[in-house]
């Protein structure tokens, strides 16, 4: 139960941030919802008040890309909520062609989103610890040939919830970060990667990443929301990538050294 927690889902306006809202007021708690997206933002909020009740969900308008915006919009958040007791960094984007824009999203927005809230979590602060959960994906966890830059952001999501969780546990920081890597969902972030404004050079790869979705079978929202709510509410859980397929759900089994084979120079 999760009833007296605050929690933030950056990209809540559509896709996985919307599941992760939704289990997230089914489960009790409060919810702000943070997304560029304005329009679908406000919209949702109208819906999940209805829903849930008046006072469970608020809309914060903010470009995780976009420092100050989004600091601005943390301390907003913080004044009207109070605190936060978890924090989901989902917001993402698929574009090969504005790889930037990619990186600055999936990677910039992931540590600011991060370090923001772990200084208002962190007990040396005289914060009340918490739970980081970083959206990677299992191209995190391997390449994923037709996107590039996509995979790198997302093996940054995975590398950089993995050591910053063994400092939280040095440091005693009272912080859980941990990695969800679904394989591909049912959303819009899938359709528009099909675009050859999104694929850019490596639409000539759609055949194989057609062939990728097709081997991996696409999964549901609610799949990934599940295993969402096992990460916020497993208070053993810190440093896990937990993968997301529809075989189900599993912990990545990282390798203590990676194999190597020696060569001769
Ligand atoms: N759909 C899939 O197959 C998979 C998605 N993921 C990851 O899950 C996360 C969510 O993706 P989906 O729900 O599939 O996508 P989606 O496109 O359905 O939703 C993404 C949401 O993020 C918001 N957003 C985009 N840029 C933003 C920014 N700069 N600031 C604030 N909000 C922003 C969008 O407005 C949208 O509401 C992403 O990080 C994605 O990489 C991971 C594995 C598989
Ligand atoms: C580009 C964004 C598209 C969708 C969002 C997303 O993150 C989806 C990821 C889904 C699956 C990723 C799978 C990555 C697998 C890698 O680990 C490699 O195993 C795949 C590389 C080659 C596969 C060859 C084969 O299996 O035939």
């Amino acid at each position: 139960m999760l009833k007296g927690k605050v929690a933030v889902v950056t990209g809540s306006a559509q896709g996985l941030g919307k599941a992760f809202t939704h289990i997230l007021l089914e489960n009790g708690a409060q919810v702000a919802m943070l997304d560029v997206n304005e329009v679908m933002g406000q919209e949702l909020q109208v819906q999940l008040n209805q829903q849930y009740g008046s006072d469970r969900t608020q809309f914060f308008k903010a470009d995780v890309s976009l420092d100050q915006q989004f600091t601005d919009v943390f301390q907003k958040i913080l004044s009207k909520l109070g605190h936060i007791d978890v924090w989901c960094n989902n917001a993402g984007i698929a574009d090969e062609k504005s790889w930037e824009k990619t990186v600055s999203i999936n990677l910039s927005g992931v540590v600011r989103g991060t370090y923001l809230v772990l200084e208002h979590m962190k007990k040396q602060n005289g914060g009340n610890g918490g739970v980081i959960i970083n959206v990677a994906s299992l191209a995190g966890l391997g390449p994923f040939p037709s996107a590039p830059v996509y995979t790198a952001t997302k093996h940054g999501v995975v590398g950089f919830t993995r050591a910053l969780a063994v400092a939280s546990q040095v440091a005693g920081y009272g912080v859980r970060i941990n990695a969800l890597c679904p394989s591909f969902v049912r959303t819009a972030l899938i359709d528009s990667f099909k675009q050859e404004d999104k694929t850019g050079q490596f639409h000539t790869l759609l055949p194989f990443t057609q062939s990728l979705m097709d081997k991996y079978i696409i999964i549901e929202v609610e799949q990934v929301a599940k295993a969402f709510l096992l990460l916020v509410k497993d208070e053993s859980v810190n440093g896990a990538a937990l993968t997301v397929t529809s075989e189900g759900a599993a912990y990545v089994t990282f390798p203590k050294e990676v194999e190597t084979t020696p060569i001769s120079l």
